[in-house]
């Protein structure tokens, strides 16, 4: 029902999942480099295969125009280059488009909902949901960076906490919202009229999905919308169920698809170095600290204990120390990710369980303070390679520093050089000749 707490709703497996892509969002401030080919499958395969390479060749709202180069977009995406004249084009179409995170659906979808408004109607005509209240502030964010210029759109959010009065009418023409707010606000609340949406976006569909209760609130909303009005759902991956619950909520869709690039360890100069405890592994931090420039660095530990041991070692030292821990909330560790891509800390301490499947594309040091073990102790090498490799060919160059301090860590070390078949190189963090060299 749906007054259930969306974030009680969550179960921890898919909590991490929605905060996982909310912090993803937050640390990245790029595009991210996809070289694979996008699949476009279209409704009408006689119609012709529009796609753009300017912003200009969309004839968009001048404002429109001057809010994406304002966000400093120069060209579309890969994705974008195929979606924006499908969500542009005139019959609205709709569309079902899979990319891994980063690569500008939002952008994407935020630009379909501006340029469809009417803003002389003062009611909503486009209504965008989110997994989270999260992720849906996050959206309005880029709502409002893009349509900066366009003052006259306003934007509502249907999260909780946001309290309406019953028999109130929203006048904003866009609302960004959580599945069950949205459907207290068409049904309880009667504050928005769904027979006047002409835009319907369900973004990040499998963050959804694996929400209990999102997926039915999510059909029942789009059941009272118009026929005619546009559908239009994005995920970042796309498994079985993410495709039969694509096609329950858009009919006819047009599909865009962009396969996830594989990471790779081809551009990483990876090293160990062989200490006895965590304090002599501290020291030989230190050492490289001292011997090489680090613009910026995320060090992963095994245990919140020592992680939080090390962030206390190193601000001593004096340096600007981040720590990202499994016991903060959503919030905190935004705070603390934001503030780490802004610069403000050059090192960011965390857990495994902390940093799964956050992409860290622009951090040029990696080093694991503890090799990745998984549940039953064994070597993780996918969260190995998911932590210091990097996408594309074009992927900048990237240092990556093990820290072996058993015979088991050893063994594991050992265990992931084989799996990558990627020579690791010894280091001696006492001769800080050879550290050097190392940077270069
Ligand atoms: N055409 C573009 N040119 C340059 N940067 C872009 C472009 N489109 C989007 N970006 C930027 O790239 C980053 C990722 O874009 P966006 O958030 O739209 O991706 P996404 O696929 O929706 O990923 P996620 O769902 O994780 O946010 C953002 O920082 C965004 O501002």
């Amino acid at each position: 029902s749906s007054n259930i707490d969306p974030m009680i709703a969550l179960i921890p497996q898919e909590a991490d999942r929605a905060a996982q892509s909310l912090l993803n969002k937050l640390i990245r401030s790029n595009l991210v480099n996809n070289t694979n080919q996008v699949e476009v499958l279209q409704r009408d395969p006689n119609s012709p295969l529009y796609s753009v390479k300017t912003f200009e060749e969309l004839r968009l709202k001048p404002q429109l125009l001057q809010g994406v180069y304002g966000m400093g977009f120069n060209r579309p995406s890969k994705i974008q280059e195929n979606a924006l004249p499908m969500m542009l084009a005139e019959p609205p179409q709709n569309l079902i488009a899979q990319s891994q995170s980063g690569t500008g659906k939002t952008a994407a979808f935020v630009l379909a909902m501006l340029s469809h408004v009417n803003p002389t109607n003062k009611w909503t005509q486009c209504l965008c949901i989110s997994p989270t209240y999260e992720l849906a502030l996050q959206t309005g964010k880029v709502v409002e960076q893009m349509g900066r210029f366009y003052p006259e759109v306003k934007l509502a959010y249907a999260v909780r906490g946001n309290k309406m009065e019953r028999g109130s009418k929203i006048q904003e023409q866009i609302v960004i919202g959580t599945p069950g707010t949205v459907l207290d606000w068409f049904l309880k609340l009667k504050l928005m009229d769904p027979k006047k949406i002409r835009v319907f976006v369900l973004d990040e569909a499998d963050v959804m999905i694996a929400t209990q209760g999102h997926q039915d609130q999510s059909i029942r909303i789009q059941r009272m919308l118009p026929k005619d009005c546009q559908m239009l759902l994005f995920s970042a991956t796309f498994e079985d169920s993410v495709w039969k619950f694509a096609e329950r909520i858009v009919p006819d869709p047009n599909v865009i698809k962009l396969k996830r690039e594989e990471e790779t360890l081809d551009t990483i100069k990876q090293y160990y170095v062989l200490c006895n405890n965590k304090e002599d592994k501290f020291s030989a931090l230190c050492n490289i600290y001292g011997a090489i420039t680090i613009a910026q660095a995320m060090i992963f530990c095994h245990t919140r204990k020592i992680a939080s041991w090390l962030a206390g070692q190193m601000s001593k030292e004096g340096h600007q120390v981040a720590l990202l821990s499994g016991e903060m909330v959503i919030e905190q560790r935004a705070a603390v990710i934001e503030r780490f891509r802004e610069g403000k800390e050059k090192v960011l301490i965390t857990t495994n369980v902390c940093a799964r499947g956050i992409d860290v594309e622009q951090v040029s040091v990696v080093i694991n303070f503890d090799l990745p073990l998984d549940k039953d102790g064994n070597p993780d090498n996918e969260t190995y390679l998911h932590r210091i490799g990097r996408t594309g060919r074009f992927g900048k160059r990237g240092l990556a520093i093990n820290m072996v301090d058993s015979d088991h860590s050893m063994d594991v070390l050992k265990a992931i050089e084989k799996h990558f078949n990627k020579k690791i190189l010894k280091l001696d963090t006492d001769d800080l000749d050879e550290i050097e060299k190392i940077a270069n």
